[in-house]
């Protein structure tokens, strides 16, 4: 199994002459920017039993299943708590606007957000040709992950001249709006997870001079580069997050459950 630890930054970079479609926003030199796209291995194997691709695979087969439908919930779970974190450490800034900009911002737990997202699309078998994704928050991100038993389905980026390919277990954090991206054809079963904020949403009255920064602004935050620290910030989420470090938590809490007589 591959282990991803990867980082793609560009610089001043505008948008490729290559590529004929441009980005939908109406600013005619889009820089693209430093640190548009993130992607790793973060929580969870590919082989582990319980959050495997069989159960995946057959969470989008049959709706009926109470065991496959918990294991698809149990990995949406993972998914997010893994995304945020991300995005919380490494873009902070991009973070603080999502949460702030939310409407129901009150009822929100900062530690485990989940409705800073506008919406989660589930995408099964989708050859996406290259596009811009012009509903999402211009200075926002997506978070994706991808499930089932696959192979191809790369996520292909014209700008950076890239081809990733996103595995189960791989977090990717993108700018959908400014950066081109699609999915190269795949064989097998895939599904996209896909947890996204529309611009429609966004409630930029409530940021005052952030928002005006950041829209002048022409990159988030410096790159995360393969510094030591970087490395370390990424091994840290893995521990937090792997399956084995909930598992632990979950066996201890049978046992105490065990003990004060709880089942
Ligand atoms: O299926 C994927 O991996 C990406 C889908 C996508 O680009 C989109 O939903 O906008
Ligand atoms: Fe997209």
């Amino acid at each position: 199994m591959q282990e991803f630890s990867r980082t793609y930054g560009l610089g001043e970079t505008k948008e490729s002459a290559r590529h004929s479609s441009k980005p939908p926003h109406s600013t005619p030199h889009v820089d693209v920017g430093y640190w548009t796209f993130w992607h790793d291995r973060v929580f969870r194997k590919e082989e582990d039993p319980m959050y495997g691709s069989t159960e995946l695979r057959k969470a989008l087969r049959s709706a009926d299943s109470l065991t496959s439908a918990t294991a698809l919930l149990h990995t949406l779970g993972y998914f997010m708590v893994a995304a945020w974190s991300l995005l919380v450490r490494l873009q902070p800034r991009a973070a603080k606007i999502l949460l702030e900009s939310t409407l129901s911002r009150a009822h929100i737990d900062p530690n485990c957000p989940f409705w800073v997202w506008s919406g989660v699309a589930l995408l099964r078998n989708a050859e996406v040709d290259p596009h811009f994704d012009s509903n999402d928050a211009r200075y926002g991100w997506i978070a994706e992950t991808v499930a089932g038993d696959f192979s191809g389905g790369e996520m292909f980026l014209p700008q950076l001249g890239i081809v990733v390919p996103v595995r189960p277990g791989d977090v990717l954090l993108m700018r959908s709006g400014l950066l081109e991206h699609c999915v190269l054809p795949c064989t097998g079963e895939r599904c996209a997870v896909v947890a996204f904020r529309h611009e429609s949403t966004m409630v930029h009255a409530s940021m005052g001079r952030t928002a005006e920064v950041l829209k002048q602004s022409k990159t988030w935050e410096s790159p995360p580069d393969d510094s030591p620290a970087y490395h370390k910030l990424v091994t840290e989420l893995r521990g937090q997050l792997s399956v084995d470090s909930w598992m632990k938590t979950r066996r201890a809490a049978a046992k105490l459950n065990a003990v004060v007589g709880t089942e």
